[in-house]
């Protein structure tokens, strides 16, 4: 997507073929800055304190984490202790496992002198397959926004999302924001509810910044003013992305989705969760297994702002000495989503709705737990 009118995707190789170039996205939205990836450390880095974040962009970083763990040591136990490390970086997005399979699938058999091309191909066709993915996520959910439309003639479509599912999280386009960016592109009258997403502000700081720089017509609410939109007619869809979709459909994504999805149910609202095929987790059979990361009770108790001044600051808001809990992640059960929006098409969110658009992944299991 276009920054400034400059076309960017969230990471690419640099001029000097090796290294990788990240948006650095703990700077935003009051700074766009790139950041530089030379090592493994820096890739693990980058994933765990969030500089890139979204569960397509996890898996993406992984990727190249492997190629600079390589360009440094090509051999097995440098492969396999890679793997190791970027794979507890973040447990919750399944895409972190499923690129570093498909990294040691493409490297694991080869001489170890051709480790690192393999490696670099197999990251970046990675990436390209994201883009074309979403773009196909895009697609395929747009006639729900275009129906919607129909609905309502010469009336705006108003979409809530939760957290940042656009380009940012993904390669480019995103999941959960690609049909919006369709519908916009197309000419429709849309306008997103953009919840602000505590406790890291996703929404606030992301989601507000990529629909602002594309011109998306939206607005920033305080996380618990989706269920009273609902009550009021103010919402006609919601659609959000998700870190982990087990093989009965339910989803895991940020806190605070299921919330949205009980207030959607109750008012009759559709609730559309948009993923990449990467995302399904075809060896849990139910939510209850998804592991859910605990990330610091200072996101919790702290705050960053920018200052009247311009400067970037973190305040504490919360009662000094309590103690704060932050699950970073819930699950929203299969029976309160209306539908997957899939590359493959949309579907059911149940098994038979899956494992009919992705029919030969459903005897997949981890190659690394082969
Ligand atoms: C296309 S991204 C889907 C999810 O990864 C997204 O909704 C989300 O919850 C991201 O969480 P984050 O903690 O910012 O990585």
């Amino acid at each position: 997507m276009k920054i400034d009118g400059r076309h960017y995707r969230t990471i690419w190789v640099a001029e000097d073929g090796w290294s990788v170039e990240i948006i650095d996205q703990t700077k935003l939205p009051f700074s766009f800055e790139t950041a530089r990836l030379t090592t493994l450390d820096d890739a693990a880095r980058a994933i765990k304190t969030m500089q890139v974040r979204g569960a397509p962009l996890i898996g993406a970083t992984a990727a190249y984490g492997v190629c600079l763990a390589l360009r440094a040591d090509a051999s097995d136990a440098a492969l396999e202790a890679a793997c190791e490390a970027l794979l507890a970086t973040r447990p919750t997005a399944v895409n972190l496992r499923w690129a570093l399979d498909e990294m040691l699938a493409a490297v694991r058999n080869q001489p170890r002198e051709n480790r690192v091309a393999s490696a670099y191909a197999r990251a970046a066709a990675l990436c390209d397959e994201d883009v074309e993915t979403c773009r196909r996520i895009g697609e395929n959910g747009f006639p729900l926004i275009r129906e919607a439309a129909e609905r309502k003639p010469g009336e705006t479509v108003n979409i809530l999302t939760h957290c940042n599912a656009g380009w940012l999280a993904c390669v480019d386009w995103g999941t959960a924001l690609a049909p919006i960016y369709m519908a916009h592109n197309a000419g429709l009258p849309v306008h997103v509810w953009v919840d602000e997403t505590r406790p890291r502000n996703q929404g606030a700081a992301l989601t507000a910044f990529e629909l602002g720089a594309h011109g998306v017509p939206h607005t920033i609410i305080a996380d618990n003013a989706g269920g009273h939109l609902m009550q009021a007619g103010k919402v006609d869809m919601c659609i959000t992305g998700t870190d982990r979709t087990t093989a009965n459909g339910d989803v895991a994504n940020k806190i605070g989705t299921y919330l949205k999805a009980l207030a959607a149910w109750d008012n009759g609202v559709p609730f559309y969760v948009a993923l990449p095929g990467s995302t399904i987790d075809w060896t849990l059979q139910g939510g209850a297994d998804i592991p859910i990361e605990q990330r610091g009770a200072d996101e919790v108790t702290h705050m960053n702002g920018r200052t009247a001044d311009g400067e970037v600051i973190t305040v504490d808001i919360a009662a000094p000495g309590s103690p704060a809990a932050n699950p970073a992640f819930d699950v929203t059960p299969a029976r309160l989503v209306s539908g997957l929006i899939t590359e493959r098409g949309v579907c059911a969110a149940t098994r038979e709705g899956l494992e009919d658009l992705f029919r030969n992944e459903t005897d997949m299991t981890s190659r690394r737990s082969d």
